[in-house]
């Protein structure tokens, strides 16, 4: 693929126990989709003020401990823009998940983790990021429901 531009995301998932919060997508790209919650990177805000004011604006949520465990990268046949995608997670957290204009959120077990409705890719680095491991991938994706390579290594 020949990138010209990068945008730079983020995607947090705050775990409890052995639950994982997720949101249903409502609007916009990956609506109808369970994901972590993130977005864009603002200009002026560091990558972790991004995925902290993401957090706060999708689901209420706020974290002081958010930890950056992966660095994704997706890439869409013909488009040229790369998605830079940093992952955090936390288990430490204020605040209740609440329903915003952009996220439903939900607590999931780990063991169901529903993931005939998320992005293909998160079957395979979640269970990573779940383990504890830090880890960083390649995805390129034909439309939104098929991968065509990829790569994902631990670090
Ligand atoms: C393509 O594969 C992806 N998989 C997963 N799990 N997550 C992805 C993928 N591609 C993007 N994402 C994540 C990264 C971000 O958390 C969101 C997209 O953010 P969005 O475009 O909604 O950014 P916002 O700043 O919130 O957008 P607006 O305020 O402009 O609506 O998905």
């Amino acid at each position: 693929m020949s990138t010209t531009s990068r945008k730079v995301l983020t995607l947090v998932i705050i775990r409890k126990g052995s639950d994982i919060l997720l949101g249903m997508k409502k609007r916009g790209f990956g609506a109808g989709k369970w994901n972590g919650f993130g977005g864009k990177v603002e200009p002026g805000e560091t990558i972790l003020e991004g995925a902290k004011r993401e957090l706060q604006e999708e689901c209420h949520l706020t974290s002081d401990s958010l930890k950056e465990v992966g660095l994704l990268e997706f890439e869409f046949k013909n488009d040229p823009v790369l998605l830079e995608t940093h992952v955090f997670t936390s288990n430490q957290f204020q605040g209740e998940p609440k329903e915003t204009e952009e996220m439903n959120p939900q607590w999931f077990s780990m063991d169901n983790i529903p993931y005939q409705q998320m992005w293909l890719d998160d079957k395979y680095w979640l269970p990573l990021l779940i383990q504890g491991e830090q880890f960083k991938g390649y995805f390129l994706f034909e439309g939104h429901e098929r991968i065509l390579n990829y790569d994902l290594t631990t670090l």
